[in-house]
């Protein structure tokens, strides 16, 4: 085998992709830790199942505007979904960008409220949404997945018909409320990003959206992010915040729900607070749309989507369809 002491040609890959302890022919020194090396072989046969499961399916990844904010936590994410590409599945990117527009509003002194989870968005704020998406938040999404390998290529819902918006109203305290050019996505022709997943390529998504008219709308992206799973038929979609997950008693935070299904989340969902409700919402969207699993991880912590995917008692909270009957494993 190229790279080992027994055979030194240089393994066929990148020099900066060896593992250290192969570069050259000398032997490096290890310390026996039989029960650090079983641990090891324990996290990877346990992956194994979940593998299985995942391989050849679209895994939609919603990365939410508060989880890009670490440095660190923006590499491991750019190399998770490197780390699903390589492992044959099929990660599909839907970005979000809230505070980077509320940043951007601010700069341009132009005031901005949200109601019921959603942004109220006028002719001037939307200008100002689609430049934050489609022109910083995604390019710097696809830059940083793409500096691991040319796999990201970006796109927004206007672009080859992706999505068909419809505007929609907010619900506050049960009321619908409009909040301008805010759009629900009613229809999507998912030809742009099978075309890329086919050519190897890993989609990043900009939530802006036209109507049939063309009038573009601002898209929530916890909301088209199940939309899109749904209409891929994405085995799971998983939404990146800045939370461990949902509380039961928010805002008190020792409550996790591990696991919820979507009745009983149909019914506590318009008791939520307002963050929570389009989260919750697209989860409940995505698995009542026959995605099997629709989970909300922490993306303050580095890859905690590797470890929702690959390991059985995963991160978080999962929504699973109405009457699963305990852990929802493979
Ligand atoms: N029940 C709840 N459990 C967890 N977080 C909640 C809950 N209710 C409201 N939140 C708030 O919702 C926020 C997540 O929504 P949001 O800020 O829109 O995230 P993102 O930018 O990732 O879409 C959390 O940071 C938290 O402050
Ligand atoms: C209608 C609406 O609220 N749109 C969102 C779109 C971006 C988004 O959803 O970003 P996060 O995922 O980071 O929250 C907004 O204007 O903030």
């Amino acid at each position: 085998m190229p790279g080992t002491a027994q055979d030194p040609t240089p393994p066929d890959v990148a020099p900066d992709e060896v593992p250290p302890r192969r570069i050259g022919t000398h032997r490096v020194m290890r310390v026996n830790d039989p029960a650090g090396d079983a641990a090891k072989v324990a996290v990877l046969t346990g992956a194994l199942p979940w593998l299985r499961e995942f391989h050849g399916n679209v895994v939609v990844v919603k990365y939410g505007g508060h989880a890009m904010v670490d440095e660190e936590c923006r590499r491991a994410f750019a190399e998770d979904m490197v780390f699903l590409r390589t492992c044959g599945i099929l990660p599909v990117v839907v970005h979000g960008g809230g505070p980077q527009i509320s940043a951007m509003l601010n700069r341009l002194g132009i005031t901005s409220e949200f109601r019921g989870g959603l942004r109220v968005t006028t002719e001037e704020t939307i200008d100002v949404v689609r430049m934050v998406l489609t022109g910083q938040v995604g390019p710097e999404v696809v830059g940083l997945i793409n500096s691991h390998g040319p796999l990201a290529v970006g796109l927004s819902g206007e672009d080859g018909g992706l999505f068909t918006a419809e505007r929609t109203a907010a619900v506050v305290d049960g009321e619908p409320v409009d909040v301008g050019l805010v759009g629900d996505v009613v229809a999507v022709d998912p030809a742009p990003v099978t075309a890329l997943l086919e050519a190897g390529h890993i989609p990043v998504v900009a939530t802006v959206a036209p109507d049939a008219s063309g009038q573009v709308h601002n898209v929530n992206a916890d909301t088209a992010a199940a939309a899109l799973a749904v209409a891929l038929g994405a085995v799971k979609l998983v939404v990146l915040t800045d939370v461990e997950g949902l509380y039961a008693n928010w805002p008190d935070r020792d409550s996790l729900v591990e696991q919820i299904d979507a009745r009983e989340l149909a019914g506590i969902l318009p008791d939520l607070d307002a963050g929570m409700i389009p989260k919750m919402a697209a989860c409940l969207r995505a698995v009542e749309g026959g995605v099997k699993r629709a989970t909300v991880v922490d993306g303050r912590l580095p890859h905690a989507l590797l470890l929702e995917m690959f390991t059985t008692e995963g991160t978080g909270t999962m929504v699973v369809p109405a009457d699963t009957d305990g852990e929802a494993a493979p």
